[in-house]
């Protein structure tokens, strides 16, 4: 699905992404694990042409995202809440989105039905605007809208960042059932333990480079635990 290329990002002269060769395959759900400023996020960005590259490239079904625009159609992503509209309520976000699939207002309406758990009955017939959600809430949106795009590439930064816990375990048990649709699913976490429960395979991130590669087995929170308890800065 996708293939990475001697990948470098750069910022004022400081190598923030630095990845020789990376290929993460069809189906896959993988995990993206590493201390503030490992690079996550900056990855993610190239990954979805919102930044470009120093040098390298990203392959997307065998195409460069920076050169051409397919993966579109079979990517979605919730990075950050610039992602939202602000000045919509979310039942007019969930249709504008929609209609971006060409889902009609019904559609989505049962499409949403399965949300409704997730949802906490905070989200829908609330009269706010989005801005007006809490941060959770705000996650909340932006990954059901996500989702609602039906994508084959799904790409989530820190899903279960500002969610309540009874939220978080929602979420990933739905992430889980995810993984019998063959979709492919990179996501960033802090929380390891949830991380290493949704996620098939692992990739621990230094400073911009891949310190570990792994498929998650009984040992591997264990493992990322060590890790992180003995890093010293
Ligand atoms: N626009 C920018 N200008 C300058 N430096 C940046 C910019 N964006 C990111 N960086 C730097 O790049 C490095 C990687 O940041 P990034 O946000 O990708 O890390 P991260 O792994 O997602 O971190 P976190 O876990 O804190 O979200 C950091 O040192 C950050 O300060």
């Amino acid at each position: 699905m996708l293939e990475i290329k001697e990948l470098k990002k750069e910022y004022a002269g400081t190598t923030v992404v630095d990845i020789d060769h990376l290929i993460i395959n069809a189906g896959e759900t993988v995990g993206i694990v590493g201390n503030n400023g490992a690079g996550k996020t900056t990855l993610f960005r190239m990954l979805l042409d919102l930044i470009r590259p120093l040098s390298g490239e990203i392959l997307s079904k065998g195409k460069n995202v920076a050169q051409d625009e397919q993966w579109k159609n079979y990517t979605a992503s919730f990075l950050d809440e610039g992602f939202l509209i602000n000045y919509l309520t979310p039942e007019e976000y969930f249709l504008f989105i929609g209609s971006l699939q060409q889902y009609s207002p019904s559609e989505v309406m049962n499409y949403l039905i399965p949300y409704t758990e997730l949802f906490n009955g905070e989200i829908m017939n609330s009269g706010k605007y989005i801005r007006d959600f809490s941060m959770g809430n705000q996650n909340k949106i932006g990954i059901v809208a996500a989702l609602l795009q039906n994508p084959e590439l799904l790409i989530l930064d820190e899903p279960f960042a500002n969610l309540d816990p009874t939220t978080q375990i929602r979420l990933k048990d739905h992430l889980k059932t995810l993984k019998t649709k063959q979709l492919t699913t990179l996501i960033s976490s802090h929380d390891l333990n949830h991380v290493t429960d949704v996620c098939e395979r692992i990739i621990l991130f230094e400073k911009g480079k891949i310190i570990k590669d792994m498929y998650t087995n009984e040992n591997t929170l264990k493992e990322l635990e060590a890790y992180f308890s003995l890093k010293t800065f």
